[in-house]
């Protein structure tokens, strides 16, 4: 039997039932409906992958029902049988959507051999909906506008089928771990470990100690034997994030693991041999950071055969629309809420923010915004005290931070205050009557904003 479910529809009963019986003969689940309204009252209810209908119908016919199954978004196909006078129709019905057509008394295969072709196609369907959902439980959104953002992923897909070791750099939080993974999934490792390791979290000691492992009382503290990320990354991919940060001494040994392809725990002089793919990432220039001695110029050479270089959120920002509505969908299912609505002015003002944190800072926001949410409204209150480009308004300058009035309006008046004294002179009578305010509530300001010194001598 197969999993897959048809219902047929026409107006005369032997039809109804010769069809049922062949199709149940071949395995379908068959149900059967004499009219298109009762079709439509079926599909109501019930998913069906196919429903074969007769063209010619009393009421509704055949294109009819297509119609409202194509309006309804019913994700089935339709089949019309049609009387070979009538055929014309059946090809009109075919532009308005139906997968396709069979002609009353033709060999009964030929409607067969046209389920068949449907049953592969929902096959194939099916096997891409679970490469979609594993990529959704990977939880990221690959999906782009940005042919920056194509190319990583053109260059990322490529270098997972070799063996290369790959430097993936970017600003914090552009997605290089995400890009990271996803070159793990995309290669012939992808069944083993994608482990990771932040070169910056560990101390000096206990990163070499996390890297290679050691043995048991190979040093104060080592009371158990352990694994380091290279042996648990064997056969698979191992992630060094910020390997600018890596010190010049573990640079040095992590150079021999790539050489030699093999470690050494600490505290045992065996070697163990390692097959890993090493994909590393920085926000540091290393080039930089080679002319002023703290990489090693051989090393970079090792680990950046390939390199993937990442966009900031702002060089991307075709993509906001996007991942706005992926991270609304993410926490609107985690926190169980469901938002109908945005205020006006939110979206433009996520549209216009520059995201100096990137996708990680935009994840944030969103999520503050659904968090705080009630009545099913994201509202711009709690938008956080952010930077907000306002290119809109070239008066206040192509950046403000958002903050209270108060404040604002402190640092526009010490900027004015300072423009009118130094246009008269710093002649406080003539400025503050510019103001149209007294010498003394100018003095006050001065006072206040830490200047008096400046301009009362
Ligand atoms: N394409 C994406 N889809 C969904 N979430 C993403 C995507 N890219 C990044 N993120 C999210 O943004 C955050 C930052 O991503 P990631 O840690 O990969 O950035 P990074 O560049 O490695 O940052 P850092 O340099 O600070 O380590 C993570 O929470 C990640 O889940």
């Amino acid at each position: 039997m197969y999993d897959f479910k048809i219902l047929v529809v026409d107006d005369e009963e032997e039809f109804r039932n010769v069809y049922k019986l062949m199709l149940e003969f071949r395995g379908f689940e068959v149900s059967l409906a004499s009219s298109g309204e009762e079709g439509l009252s079926f599909l109501e209810k019930e998913y069906y992958d196919l429903v074969i209908t007769d063209l010619k119908m009393e009421g509704m016919d055949g294109t009819e029902l297509l119609k409202k199954i194509k309006e309804k978004n019913y994700n089935c196909e339709v089949i019309l049988v049609t009387a070979f006078s009538t055929v014309e129709n059946a090809v009109i019905a075919m532009k308005l959507g139906a997968f396709g057509y069979f002609i009353k008394g033709q060999d009964p295969q030929i409607l067969l051999k046209e389920i068949d072709k449907l049953l592969k196609i929902k096959e194939l369907e099916n096997d891409n909906k679970t490469i979609k959902s594993s990529l959704m439980s990977f939880n990221y959104l690959l999906e782009t506008h940005s042919p920056k953002f194509k190319e990583v992923l053109r260059i990322s897909k490529k270098a997972a089928e070799s063996n290369a070791n790959i430097l993936i750099l970017g600003e914090s939080g552009t997605g290089k771990e995400v890009i990271a993974k996803y070159i793990h999934q995309c290669s012939s490792r992808k069944e083993e470990s994608f482990v990771a390791v932040n070169c910056q979290v560990f101390s000096d000691g206990v990163l070499e100690s996390e890297l290679f492992g050691h043995e048991k009382g190979s040093f104060t503290g080592a009371f158990e034997k352990r694994i380091g990320r290279f042996e648990e990354a064997d056969m698979g991919t191992l992630f060094m994030d910020e390997i600018g940060e890596l010190p010049l001494n573990t640079q040095v040994k992590l150079l021999r693991v790539i050489e030699n392809k093999a470690i050494e725990r600490i505290g045992s002089n065996k070697s163990i041999g390692v097959n890993l793919r090493l994909i590393s990432a920085t926000n540091r220039n290393l080039d930089k950071e080679i002319r002023e001695g703290r990489f090693r110029e051989d090393l970079l050479y090792r680990i950046n055969t390939i390199t993937v270089e990442v966009p900031t959120l702002k060089e991307r920002k075709e993509d906001l629309p996007i991942l706005i509505n992926f991270f609304m969908d993410k926490y609107q299912n985690e926190m169980k809420k469901k938002i109908n609505k945005m205020e006006d002015g939110l979206l433009e003002m996520l549209i216009n923010y520059d995201y100096p944190g990137n996708i990680r800072e935009l994840k944030n926001i969103i999520e503050r915004l659904v968090v705080l949410s009630d009545n099913g409204i994201l509202r711009k209150r709690d938008m956080p005290s952010i930077k907000v480009s306002v290119q809109e308004n070239p008066e206040i300058g192509s950046v403000v931070v958002l903050k209270p009035l108060r404040e604002i309006r402190q640092t526009y008046e010490i900027k004015y205050i300072k423009l009118v004294l130094s246009r008269c002179g710093n002649n406080l009578s003539e400025a503050a009557r510019i103001l149209e305010i007294s010498r003394r509530q100018l003095y006050n300001k001065l006072e206040e904003y830490g200047m008096s010194e400046q301009y009362v001598k």
